[in-house]
């Protein structure tokens, strides 16, 4: 059995999409943030395809960490985002790039904006592969997007179905 689990899945997005865009993104970041240190936040756990790949699109010295969220049971928003893993070690003064895989109704976004300029970085922004405008229920100000989506659950390249397709190296939606 593949690593599709017998599903059928239809490409969204192909490798080859998602690395030209990452690329772009990376060359955005490394002119903008030239001469300033950067540190990039991964959320767990979706984000931790997009934030290997984009970090290695970004020519610059920078710092990585990771902080874990969820709030999705199914294909579901509960509504109520938890942190699962705290960053590794104060912010303050840093310039901070929070690396997200999608922003869906972005409840978890506003949650981890609001927690970290508590914390008083020098700057914080958002890089999120995806977007998914249908279902905002809050605006959070993404500074770095990939592409937009339709309304329908993606899943592969990190983001999963309980828990399932995280490796899957595009992204799909999955057929019935
Ligand atoms: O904009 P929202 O509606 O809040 O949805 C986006 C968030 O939901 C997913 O995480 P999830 O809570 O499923 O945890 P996971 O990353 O471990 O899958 C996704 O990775 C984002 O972090
Ligand atoms: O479309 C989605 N797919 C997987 N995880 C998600 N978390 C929020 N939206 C999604
Ligand atoms: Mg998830």
């Amino acid at each position: 059995m593949s690593r599709l689990g017998g599903e059928k899945v239809e490409v969204l997005l192909s490798e080859a999409q998602l690395a030209a865009r990452i690329a772009e993104l990376g060359a955005r970041i490394s002119a903008d943030y030239a001469g300033q240190p950067l540190t990039l936040v991964g959320v767990l756990k979706g984000s931790f395809m997009f934030l290997a790949d984009l970090a290695r699109a970004i020519d610059l010295p920078l710092k990585v960490d990771f902080i874990g969220t969820t709030s999705y049971q199914g294909t579901k928003s509960s509504g109520v985002v938890r942190i699962t893993n705290d960053l590794s070690r104060p912010i303050d003064g840093e310039h901070i790039l929070l690396v997200e895989d999608i922003v869906d109704t972005g409840l978890t976004m506003q949650y981890l904006l609001e927690n970290l300029a508590t914390r008083h970085p020098a700057s914080v922004k958002v890089c999120a592969l995806l977007e998914k405008p249908a279902r905002a229920k809050v605006q959070v100000p993404i500074a770095y997007k990939g592409f937009s989506i339709p309304d329908e659950f993606v899943i592969g390249y990190g983001l999963d179905w309980d828990g399932r397709f995280r490796n899957l190296p595009f992204l799909g939606v999955v057929k019935p």
